[in-house]
């Protein structure tokens, strides 16, 4: 027996030890936990790839095959989803439509998609003739009923022998027949432009479920309906000839109404098969005059201004800028205004291509204006006067357009100074300004800025400090003839800077061109458009081409004609040469035509005189060379006439934008010699239209030719080897072989063959013309 104290002992024990199962209880889960980390880490690697711990690790493992799972289940479902279509469409399809049916020389389908069974069939059907049958594997196809095959339509019979089928009495064998029939009627039908005289109606291809049971109909523009049907084609209605022609076949959608379109694009090639050439034609005719009528409306609404609703006051300019602005009568921005000066005055680079005659130069003027404010107050107390905003263009007259303009912004900011350098002008004058005045802004063309940038240190120093660089008619001054300039100038101007690049016309090179002067992150506007013309709508364009020995007496008829027609014109003359400008204003001047003149043989402060003039007249003619292409602002000039073709295409746009300024009407008009005839093609895109030869008075010829007879031998000379030289310079000398010799006779005169002037001679030889300087005249 256990003693008492045994007892105790024991119940000791076993109460220790409930106490100890209890704790092992409470605490198992966390040792076992600790337990099993301490396994695991001890066998495999702690970290994974992609440094994940393990946990993470099987984490994106579960992730990616739940990921995978799901897709599975998705093709899966798919793959029954479309198991079940073509059983559906095996099982509709066979029933009552033959499966799609493909016209080979259209490859036009009628119908859905076709197994591969059908389409082995179709084949046969379409190539097998009478006689041929043999071709045909009966065991290829479907079993056939014995009574169908009793009433199998031949296929080479007339249409009258196609019964007419109702789908719903076919049975699969039927539908084969059906089928065979259907690509028969199908290929004679298409086939046979004649078969479809009825008119149609005007519209597009509908679907007309309810006319039909599964037919399609094509309604052309103003002829009337073709329709696919699964019908056979009834007799009555194809031979109608007038009204509603349809033509019923078997539709070869699969399943029916079911997956059918609504509508459907019928090829082109298509119809010109079904419908005679003349009716193409007519359709032809009809949409033409749609998109004219169409092109109208837009152009009204093109026409109604240039102007946006956007204010100058609305922009974040000086209220001293916006004042002038208003005082000058400035309110409402233009188009190209409302899209770049905002984004100018927030100090971006830009590259600005908008239409001639809209207000590009207010555009970089402001920002440069601007700029000037700003730095201003930051170079106050320096000794060297930097100059802050430097505009460059390719003309004297332009500049000093540019410049008034400037003043006109900077007509309540006192202490800002512009000057203009430019060529023709004393370079001492210039220096003084330059040290009286300290500009802040300059308004210059590349070769004189280039002098001053050579001459004197102290004006590289100053251009140091430029804030922004402005480029007009960025296209001609990048184009060869002035990179170089631009490019020493560029050199000696701070990388950190804002650059303004603009011009009506910015050909693809000189995009290119442009971002050497432009920071990466420059933004081009265009206002133009990539479809619309670069010209304005409301100026008319046209050309006329003429021997060029009629040339005078033309220019003369078309002057005397528009100043009948308009009492306030204002001319512009476009030569080719200073030279031809010159005997252009001779003649015109001996006409007795209020005439003026402006080109690079005349002084400057005689062209700045003829210039402004010109810009305050009316009832004046300007005869002048390219150096008032571009740029040049003469308000209300009612007719632009450029005798010979311009250097370019740009050089056409920027001549013609001499007049429709502002959004105004104008008129264009181009003389050519029948060799020059091939620019045409440059402008195709352009609203340009031939002109016939105009009815000249026979009076006028006598007049002309005496009033050439009276210039002087000299300038007829000069004009006519500078106009040589032009089209030697452009490449189209030789292009026609123009008797030049005859042209030399009639304008010089006194052309001495024997001793020719050098350009003639070079210009002659070239041309392979005989009779000059030794070499036997071609009389
Ligand atoms: N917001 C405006 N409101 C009214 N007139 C304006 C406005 N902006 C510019 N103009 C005027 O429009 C005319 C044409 O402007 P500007 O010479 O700047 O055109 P442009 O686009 O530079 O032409 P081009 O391509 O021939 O150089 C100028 O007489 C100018 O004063």
């Amino acid at each position: 027996m256990p003693s008492s104290s045994s007892l105790f002992l024991f119940h000791l024990i076993r109460q220790c030890s409930s106490t100890t199962a209890t704790l092992m209880h409470r605490h198992r889960r966390h040792l076992l936990s600790n337990l099993s980390i301490f396994r695991q880490m001890g066998g495999g690697p702690r970290t994974f790839p992609g440094g994940l711990n393990k946990w993470k690790y099987r984490r994106m493992h579960e992730k990616l095959a739940r990921e995978k799972e799901c897709k599975l289940l998705d093709q899966e479902k798919q793959l029954y989803e479309a198991r079940l279509r073509s059983e559906i469409r095996a099982q509709v399809g066979t029933a009552y439509i033959p499966s799609g049916t493909v016209d080979k020389k259209t490859s036009l389908s009628y119908g859905g998609p076709m197994s591969s069974k059908d389409h082995v069939k179709s084949l046969a059907d379409r190539f097998m003739r009478e006689g041929a049958e043999d071709l045909w594997n009966e065991n290829d196809g479907p079993l056939e009923l014995a009574e169908v095959r009793d009433q199998k339509p031949s296929l080479i019979e007339p249409r009258k022998s196609v019964p007419t089928v109702k789908r719903d009495s076919w049975s699969k064998a039927e539908s084969f027949y059906l089928r065979r029939e259907y690509s028969s009627v199908a290929r004679k039908s298409l086939g046979s432009r004649t078969s479809l005289t009825g008119k149609f109606r005007r519209g597009k291809v509908v679907n007309t479920d309810s006319d039909s049971d599964s037919g399609y109909s094509l309604e052309t523009q103003g002829f009337g309906k073709l329709k696919f049907g699964n019908t056979a084609i009834s007799d009555e209605e194809e031979e109608e000839g007038s009204g509603e022609v349809r033509k019923k076949m078997k539709s070869g959608a699969a399943l029916g109404n079911f997956d059918k379109k609504k509508t459907r694009r019928v090829s082109t090639e298509l119809l010109e098969k079904i419908v005679s050439e003349q009716e193409v034609e007519g359709i032809r005719e009809e949409l033409r005059r749609r998109t004219c009528v169409n092109k109208l409306v837009e152009k009204e609404k093109d026409q109604e201004s240039i102007f946006t609703d956007n204010r100058f006051d609305g922009c974040n300019m000086s209220p001293l800028t916006t004042k002038a602005l208003t005082s000058a009568g400035y309110e409402k921005m233009t188009l190209v205004q409302a899209e770049a000066l905002p984004i100018c005055l927030d100090g971006k680079d830009v590259l600005v291509k908008a239409k001639s005659g809209t207000g590009k130069s207010f555009t970089f003027l402001l920002p440069a204006i601007e700029a000037v404010l700003k730095a201003t107050i930051s170079t106050r107390n320096r000794r060297v006067f930097p100059i802050l905003s430097l505009i460059l263009c390719p003309t004297r007259e332009l500049a000093s357009q540019i410049s008034a303009e400037a003043n006109v912004l900077l007509k309540h900011h006192n202490g800002i100074n512009v000057q203009t350098l430019i060529g023709g002008t004393r370079f001492k004058v210039d220096q003084k300004l330059l040290e009286s005045k300290s500009p802040q802004i300059v308004v210059a063309t590349p070769g004189r800025l280039l002098d001053h940038i050579e001459t004197k240190a102290g004006f590289s120093v100053r251009l140091m400090g430029l804030k922004v660089l402005v480029i007009d008619e960025v296209d001609h001054l990048l184009d060869l003839g002035f990179r170089s300039d631009i490019e020493k100038i560029v050199d000696c101007l701070p990388q950190q800077r804002q650059t303004l690049l603009f011009s009506a016309t910015i050909p693809k090179l000189v995009r290119r061109v442009s971002q050497l002067v432009l920071n990466k992150d420059h933004i081009y506007i265009d206002t133009v458009g990539l479809t619309g013309p670069e010209t304005h709508d409301k100026v008319s364009q046209s050309y006329i081409v003429s021997p060029h020995e009629d040339h005078f007496e033309i220019v003369y008829h078309l002057l005397k004609q528009h100043i009948t027609e308009d009492l306030e014109y204002k001319v512009i003359i476009f030569c080719t040469t200073a030279m031809m400008t010159s005997l252009m204003y001779s003649f015109l001047s001996n006409m007795k035509l209020n005439v003026r003149e402006i080109h690079s043989r005349k002084p400057q402060v005689y062209r700045a005189r003829i210039s402004d003039e010109f810009r305050e007249s009316k009832r004046l003619i300007l005869v002048t060379s390219d150096v008032s292409a571009r740029g040049m602002d003469y308000p209300n000039v009612t007719l632009v006439l450029q005798v010979g073709i311009p250097s370019d295409r740009e050089q056409y746009i920027h001549r013609l934008g001499r007049t429709g300024r502002k959004g105004q009407d104008g008129k264009g008009i181009m003389l050519l010699a029948p060799w020059e005839e091939y620019f045409v093609d440059e402008i195709k895109d352009l609203p340009v239209t031939k002109f016939p030869l105009p009815e000249c008075d026979p009076e006028i010829k006598p007049k002309v030719e005496a009033s050439l007879q009276n210039i002087n031998t000299s300038v007829k000379e000069a004009a006519y080897h500078a106009w040589l030289g032009y089209y030697n310079s452009i490449g189209e000398i030789g292009r026609d072989k123009t008797n030049l010799v005859e042209l030399a006779n009639r304008f010089c005169g006194s052309i001495n063959l024997e001793k020719p002037p050098p350009l003639f001679r070079k210009i002659a030889l070239k041309m392979g013309l005989k009779g000059i300087s030794g070499i036997k005249l071609k009389k």
